[in-house]
């Protein structure tokens, strides 16, 4: 396995770093095959309650690697065309385990979200931000368009306009104005970022893990389902959490007003 992207697992969180400091966490190839197999590995294991996304470093991701594209710009347009649509279509993977994955993805953020950096952290659950953190779609600066689920989830966490305004001018916007827009869910001081987005984790890792997978789930089905399939859905969804040790946890803490101590089963 490359060092572009690395992985540690403990007390429940999976922790993916994105290992390229020095081009801010570029992509690499190598980095979008480690993130599917530590994705896949994920999935596999149970005793994996939440996934931090981070990158080393300041900065959380520039995107697609533009230094490295330069060779490119001077091949034939239509073997450009071919050799980036090919690319592109290894991140798909990526994205789909992240939203079927059971565990909740928390993106951790500090400096820059770019151009894929940016369509990542919309693909995850959660976003934490540090306060100096900024964030940019970018493309359009570099004569291309969203990649990467980007323009999937931005018109549908930010609406159309904005989505257009982000989309289309790929200016800079900074954390506050992300989570003024619902792109960030917390941004706090820097110094406490890696601090706070534990605290969360922790949350995720003392939770009721079947209900949780069935909410992301949900949620995620919400986008595409009509009425009637999201009702039919929420009453399998509900259903299925009440089979839950669990959930027989939940109910029994409530009357007895304490607590509840989730075992993930
Ligand atoms: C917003 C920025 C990310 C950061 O801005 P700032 O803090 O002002 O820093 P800079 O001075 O601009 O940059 C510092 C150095 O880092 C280099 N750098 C920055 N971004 C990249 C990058 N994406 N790839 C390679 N190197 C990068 C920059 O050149 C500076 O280096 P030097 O000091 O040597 O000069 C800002 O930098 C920015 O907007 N970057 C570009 C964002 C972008 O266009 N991203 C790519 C869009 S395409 C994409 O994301 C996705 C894919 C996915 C997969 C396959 C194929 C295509 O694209």
């Amino acid at each position: 396995m490359s060092d572009d992207i690395l992985m540690n697992k403990a007390d429940g969180v999976a922790t993916i770093t994105l290992n390229r400091p020095e081009v801010l966490n570029a992509l690499s190839e190598a980095m979008v095959q480690g993130l599917g197999e530590f994705l896949t590995d994920i999935e596999g294991d149970p005793s994996v309650r939440c996934v931090v996304l981070k990158g080393a470093g300041e900065h959380f991701m520039a995107g697609g690697d533009v230094k490295g594209f330069g060779p490119l710009a001077k091949l034939p347009p239509e073997e450009r065309r071919r050799r980036f649509e090919a690319r592109i279509h290894k991140l798909h993977p990526v994205i789909f385990t992240m939203r079927r994955l059971r565990q909740p993805v928390i993106a951790s953020v500090q400096g820059a979200a770019a151009g894929f950096g940016l369509s990542l952290a919309m693909a995850c659950d959660m976003v934490i931000a540090a306060d100096k953190a900024f964030f940019t779609l970018a493309y359009v600066r570099i004569g291309t368009s969203p990649d990467g689920s980007g323009s999937y989830f931005l018109p549908r966490i930010v609406g159309m306009k904005k989505a257009m305004e982000i989309a289309l001018l790929g200016d800079r916007f900074d954390a506050a104005t992300a989570r003024d827009l619902g792109l960030v869910n917390y941004v706090v001081p820097a110094e406490t970022l890696e601090a706070e987005t534990a605290k969360l984790a922790a949350r995720f890792v003392a939770g009721p893990a079947r209900a949780i997978a069935n909410t992301k789930a949900l949620l995620n089905a919400s986008l595409g389902n009509s009425l009637e399939s999201q009702l039919a859905r929420e009453a399998w969804s509900f259903a299925d959490s009440a089979a839950s040790e669990d959930w027989a946890e939940g109910v029994t803490a409530f009357a007895e007003k304490r607590e509840p101590r989730f075992t993930g089963k």
